[in-house]
């Protein structure tokens, strides 16, 4: 039996309809009222652990969970020893610099994110000295209320960007969601793992990254 970590909220919704579409029996035990976080699909062939999205990761270096479902911002975020299998198309959006429309570089920037990594590789790419201050949620609200020059947050339809009077300044990268697997798991459980990565990339189009 395998364990997968799964990233709970929309990632979940999105992988349980790629699951479905691939054939896989997909319990019925995972209504939106539910609050259990082990979740066992033995005719599907794994368990389910339901966790925050950026603990993902964590699990399956750790080996609790052989296989992870995650966003790759939450990777390139926790840089962490797993291996990355398939690109599932899920829960797409992009990872981006926003900020008020009419901001100008100021001496010593600072910026809000959720992505301290992501923002620090970032602009000491560019060789912008920034100040990176981490928040845990509603970042847009740093450049309006004076806390922050610019962010680095996920963006999808811009929705919360415009109806905060935000603008997308620059791209960083896309992010769509992935399957990761611990080293020792993708060894050790090779068949079944390769059973599943083979019924999903099926449905997803692309080939299985080996
Ligand atoms: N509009 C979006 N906003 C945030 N994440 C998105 C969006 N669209 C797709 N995603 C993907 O979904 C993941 C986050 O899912 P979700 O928003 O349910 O969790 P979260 O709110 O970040 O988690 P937490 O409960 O830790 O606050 C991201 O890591 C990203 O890969
Ligand atoms: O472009 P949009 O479609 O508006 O989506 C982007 C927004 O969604 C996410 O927030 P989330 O709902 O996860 O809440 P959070 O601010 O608490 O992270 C993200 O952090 C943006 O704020």
């Amino acid at each position: 039996m395998l364990t997968i970590a799964m990233a709970k909220g929309r990632i979940l919704k999105e992988a349980l309809e790629l699951f479905s579409r691939a054939g896989i029996p997909v319990s019925d035990s995972l209504n939106e009222d539910s609050r259990k976080l082990v979740i066992t699909m033995p005719e599907a062939g794994f368990s389910l652990f339901l966790a925050k999205p950026m603990d993902v990761p964590t699990y399956v270096e750790y080996g609790v969970a052989d296989l992870g479902i995650v966003g790759k911002d939450v990777l390139l975020e926790q840089e962490r020893d797993v291996y990355e299998l398939l690109d599932l198309r899920i829960s797409p959006c992009r990872m981006a610099v926003a900020g008020k429309p009419d901001w100008r570089p100021g001496l010593y920037p600072r910026v809000a994110t959720k992505y301290p990594r992501i923002a620090e590789k970032y602009f000491k790419e560019k060789g912008q000295q920034v100040e990176v201050i981490l928040l845990n949620g509603s970042v847009e609200l740093a450049p309006i209320i004076g806390l922050a020059d610019r962010i680095v947050d996920i963006v999808s339809t811009g929705q919360t960007l415009r109806e905060n009077g935000l603008v997308e300044l620059e791209p960083i990268c896309t992010v769509t969601s992935r399957m990761i697997a611990n080293r020792a798991s993708y060894r050790l459980k090779s068949e079944p793992i390769s059973a599943l990565m083979n019924a999903l990339s099926k449905v997803i189009g692309e080939c299985v990254r080996r």
